[in-house]
């Protein structure tokens, strides 16, 4: 019988470690470094926000992760250790069991998830009994517990449902419903609710917030936005063109940011502490992949860049206790 939320052991150790990624996009003509050399831990319980601009390499991070590459991706150096064990590299069909049961991801847009032609019902149902080898009626009753959770108080009427139907939030709502149903140990959430509005969003930020609280999943969530940093992460690393530039507890962040760039997402976001201060957009756009300037990769956007920035790339250094920069200047 299906008990809900049974606990899971606590271990100590990371759950997972990403060491020295390296991915590129690759043709007959040309290869693209897209992650550069990335290595970050998330540990049992936390909250990891990966923040940067669009382009700066989160999503391939995240699908690098999950070993979802589009065709022309490749893992070209490094490790991403789930467990301690290695998923680069590993059969296809031991990788099929750790998605969706061990490590489950969420997207912007659901619908790139779900079937159009199948009903919520049967996704919903047919996931957990892949997953979790139960059967059918015992995968109805999970489905039903946790489309309940998700906000669905009738879920036997959203069960009947075709996902068109849905509204953009309950679609999302539906897709947590059913990467929890598997009691993942660790949930990517891409953007989850940047294709929502305002209001839902927060609804849907709530909710994921009471089931990190709830269960015992690490997540890694994946956003632009530092609002929503401040209220789901506990920690937060900072990626730009590919490398990671920051990374260091919530609180340091929001209060001793060090990187220039992250001082500048910082400055472009709005606050609600009621002073008036101007928004300050950092000038310019991320370079692309593929045609990265040498030295410090963000110094043509910095406003404290010196010229020995741009003659030398910086290594990612410890700054203090628990917090890691990428800067020359610091
Ligand atoms: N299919 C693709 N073919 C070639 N280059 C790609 C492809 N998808 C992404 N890229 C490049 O990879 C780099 C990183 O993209 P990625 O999608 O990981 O960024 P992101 O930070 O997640 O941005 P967003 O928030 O917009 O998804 C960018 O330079 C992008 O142009």
């Amino acid at each position: 019988m299906y008990s809900g939320n049974e606990g899971r052991a606590i271990l100590s150790e990371a759950i997972l470690e990403v060491k020295s990624l390296r991915t590129v996009f690759k043709d007959k003509k040309s290869e693209k470094t897209i992650v550069d050399g990335i290595d970050f831990e998330i540990g049992p319980n936390e909250v990891v926000a990966l923040v940067g601009e669009s382009g700066c390499g989160k999503s391939m991070t995240s699908l690098s992760i999950m070993q979802l590459l589009p065709r022309m991706g490749v893992i070209a150096e490094g490790e991403v250790r789930f467990r301690g064990h290695n998923l680069v590299g590993m059969k296809k069909r031991e990788m099929t069991r750790i998605r969706g049961r061990k490590i489950a991801m969420i997207f912007q847009e659901p619908m790139t998830s779900l079937n159009p032609v199948l009903t919520i019902g049967l996704q919903v149902t047919e996931a957990i009994t892949r997953h979790l080898g139960v059967s059918h009626k015992e995968a109805a009753e999970i489905a039903d517990d946790w489309l309940r959770r998700v906000g669905f108080p009738e879920p036997a009427r959203i069960r009947k449902e075709y996902p068109h139907r849905l509204s953009g939030g309950m679609r999302q709502r539906v897709m947590l419903a059913m990467a929890m149903a598997c009691k993942p140990e660790l949930l990517i959430a891409d953007e989850p609710t940047t294709a929502l509005d305002v209001t839902i969003q927060a609804q849907v930020l709530d909710l994921i917030r009471g089931l990190i609280k709830e269960t015992d999943m690490s997540v890694l969530f994946i956003t632009h936005d530092l609002g929503v940093v401040a209220e789901m992460a506990n920690r937060v690393i900072v990626m730009y063109a590919g490398q990671i530039v920051e990374n260091t507890d919530v609180i340091t962040l929001f209060t001793n940011p060090q990187h220039p760039y992250t001082k500048g997402l910082l400055g472009s976001t709005p606050r609600m502490n009621g002073t008036m201060d101007r928004l300050n957009p950092i000038p310019g756009t991320v370079p692309s992949a593929g045609s990265f300037p040498f030295g410090c990769r963000f110094a043509d956007r910095c406003l404290v860049a010196q010229a020995g920035c741009r003659s030398q790339m910086p290594e990612l250094r410890s700054v203090g206790k628990d917090h890691q920069v990428r800067c020359l200047l610091v």
